[in-house]
């Protein structure tokens, strides 16, 4: 049996190259393989061909509203926007407009059905209600086997969806992104070789193998990776890994060719057949043999319902309620045409606005001549329902226990090993090492030897010490602050859409990260350190020399935590720039080097900043009882070796402290971020 499954995986060809029969059939070979091996009790393999639970789809009289007027964000509009309100007498109430008007159907297990209407007809508004993915105000009832709603947390685990942006990891190779998805989302219980296994599988399915150590690439790592097409299936093939029983698909053929997305769709109709999943997608302009491999049709204009039923009979109702199809046209266009408020004569051709009169018009055909949505819908529902409650009974314990997935240690590791190497091209690039050694080298050969007893004994010697450990300290923890500031309003898209399906807690993917920064965020530290100690010869013991470093390096990450701080509560990297900016520039001015004498009443701006206490340490190791004797009255030099402490513990702690509740504001606002969307 083995074999027959290994035949079944070598033989299939790349989609984007394999003519669409072929897939069609490897597929058809590899599910018979999958359910040959299930009969001999490999229940792993069958998973991939057929879900566990089957499920049947209803949704009745689906309405949603947005806000009509422009939702300006800001504290002073929200407060205007309150007092007008109050003004009026209507506070609470947001003038509205309905984008869905009463979507009403039913999908069956192994069907696939298009959704399909012109551009802002609210296919993706309506798709991402399916996969509980929109918090706009809705009315109606979502369901799948009558009773899980796509909101539910337990259940939208089973739900899979691909959205119409990709959001993966640019700098993994397409291998990388499916196992580590792998990893996190196939039960424990599963062996390492079985996801690895599991993952090839996927990548045959779906024609990406030939890709699988490109890397995805994209404009934050500056490197073209795989294709957009490729993009696009190695997002569905996340979904794919762990077998879900309904996969939802925003746009999946946009941007691909016409042989490309003809593949996708066989795919994804073989998927349902052999698989019995339930498979919703919207579809832009689908060509006509795409069109033949649909199941149903929901066809929409301007949020309305204007056909929903098997694709083969839209033409026929369309011709009843006087829509008749020109001959030869392809069905697809010919709908969109309709949706669009084309009415077969050239000058009314144009777009619907709503009340348009050609909607009003169509509307009124559909409304005169029903589809009988609701009639068929009652009568299929029975039926099939019928058939799932079967199935599902039989297969009931399992749905009661969902398999764990990976522990909360390993969600810890795989988010830290994947954040590494996802930052591989970027941390370590040569732009960011080249600066870091440029300036070192700078630094040494401008304060060369500057540290040495004969020169730190002269008030002029002294003072280029001062400076050039002022300089190192800035130099260091504002190079990472600024980096950091990154980290999170890059990775948000990627958090909140693990976060939707409750892949994992936000405090694994914060120890993760923070795991994930520590070894990149040492180097840079350890080596400029290392270099300017070493060329301006700074006090030459062992000990000044790690007492140096771990200052340094506990300081860079306080400002890190900072960065990550201001970066995880704004999330919206311009803003988060600006506000960094302001608080470096805040916390630098006051913090002993610039100014000696500030106002009683900032004063207190000093004790916050982390620069005071980090420039305070390091003029306690390298210049306590080396500088010069002060003449009396000279502030200037007596500021170079005077701390605020006598010992260095105190210097130390607050920095630890300093860090600990950044790192904890970081976590707050992780979690906040992800509730809120
Ligand atoms: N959060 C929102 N706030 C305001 N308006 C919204 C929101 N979401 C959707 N809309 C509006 O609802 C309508 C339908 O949008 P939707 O994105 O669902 O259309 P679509 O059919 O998917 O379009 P396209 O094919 O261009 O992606 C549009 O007029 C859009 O402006």
């Amino acid at each position: 049996m083995a074999e027959t499954q290994s035949d079944a995986g070598h033989e299939l060809h790349p989609m984007a190259e394999g003519d669409s029969h072929t897939v069609v059939v490897d597929l058809e070979r590899q599910a018979s393989a999958f359910r040959a091996e299930s009969e001999a009790g490999n229940s792993q393999r069958n998973e991939i061909s057929r879900t566990k639970t089957p499920m049947h789809l209803t949704f009745n009289d689906v309405c949603t509203y947005v806000p009509a007027e422009l939702q300006v964000p800001g504290i002073v509009n929200t407060v205007k926007k309150l007092a007008k309100a109050c003004a009026k007498g209507d506070a609470g109430k947001v003038p509205e407009r309905q984008i869905l008007h009463s979507i009403t159907g039913v999908v069956n297990p192994g069907e696939v059905v298009a959704i399909m209407g012109p551009s802002g007809s609210g296919k993706t508004t309506f798709i991402s209600l399916l996969a509980g993915r929109n918090h706009l105000r809705t009315t109606g009832e979502i369901l799948y086997n009558d009773q899980h709603k796509p909101t539910d947390k337990a259940f939208k685990r089973q739900l899979g969806y691909v959205s119409q942006e990709d959001v993966l990891f640019e700098g993994l190779t397409v291998f990388e992104t499916l196992y580590y998805t792998a990893v996190l989302r196939l039960p424990r219980a599963m062996t390492n070789e079985d996801k690895r296994e599991r993952v090839s599988i996927i990548l045959e399915v779906l024609g990406i193998a030939h890709v699988k150590d490109s890397i995805v690439g994209g404009i934050r790592v500056g490197r073209r990776g795989i294709s957009g097409g490729e993009k696009k299936r190695v997002a569905i093939g996340q979904e794919l890994l762990y077998n879900p029983s309904v996969i939802l698909l925003d746009e999946p053929t946009s941007g691909l060719d016409s042989t490309t997305a003809l593949n996708l769709i066989h795919t994804l109709h073989t998927l349902a057949q052999v698989g019995n999943r339930t498979i919703v997608t919207t579809i832009h302009q689908p060509s006509s043999r795409i069109y033949q491999m649909l199941d149903k049709l929901l066809l929409m204009g301007q949020g309305h319902l204007l056909f929903y039923g098997d694709a083969s009979a839209a033409t026929d109702y369309f011709a009843t309620i006087g829509y008749t199809m020109p001959y030869g046209m392809n069905p697809a266009d010919y709908f969109l045409d309709v949706a669009s408020g084309w009415s077969g004569e050239a000058k009314d051709c144009g777009k619907l606005a709503v009340g348009d009169p050609q909607l009003k018009v169509l509307l009124g055909a559909i409304a005169a001549k029903p589809f009988e949505r609701f009639k068929l819908a009652a009568l299929e529902s029975q039926s099939i329902l019928k058939e799932v409650d079967l199935q599902t009974s039989r297969v009931g314990e399992e749905e009661e226990a969902e398999p764990e997935g990976a522990s909360y240690l390993t969600q810890i590791g795989v988010i830290c090993v994947r954040s590494m190497k996802d930052r591989r091209f970027e941390s370590f690039s040569a732009d960011s090492l080249g600066v870091a050694f440029f300036v070192a080298i700078l630094c040494g050969i401008l304060y060369w030897q500057q540290g040495r007893g004969e020169n730190i004994a002269t008030l002029v010697g002294a003072s280029n010490v001062a400076a050039l450990l002022f300089f190192l300290s800035m130099f260091l923890s504002v190079n990472l602050m600024f980096s950091s500031i990154f980290t999170f309003p890059t990775e948000k898209t990627m958090l909140l859409k693990e976060r939707e399906a409750k892949v994992y807690p936000v405090s694994a993917f914060f120890f993760g990260r923070t795991l994930a920064g520590i070894p990149i965020d040492l180097a840079i530290p350890f080596s400029v350190t290392t270099i300017i100690y070493l060329m301006a010869g700074l006090k030459p013991t062992v000990g000044a020399y790690l007492l140096t470093l771990i200052t340094l390096v506990i300081s860079c990450f306080t400002a890190g935590s900072l960065g990550l701080l201001i970066g995880a509560a704004v999330l919206e990297l311009k803003r988060a720039q600006s506000v960094s900016i302001c608080i470096m520039l805040t916390l630098m001015l006051p913090s002993g080097f610039f100014i000696q004498n500030i106002p009683v009443w900032l004063s207190w701006i000093s004790y916050l900043s982390y620069i005071t206490y980090t420039f305070d340490a390091l003029k306690f190791i390298q210049l306590k009882g080396r500088v010069p004797e002060c003449p009396p009255g000279n502030d200037a030099c007596s500021l170079l070796s005077s701390s605020q402490f006598d010992t260095l513990g105190p210097q130390i702690g607050i920095l630890l402290l300093m860090l600990v509740v950044f790192r904890a504001g970081v976590y707050v606002s992780l979690r906040w971020a992800a509730k809120s969307k």
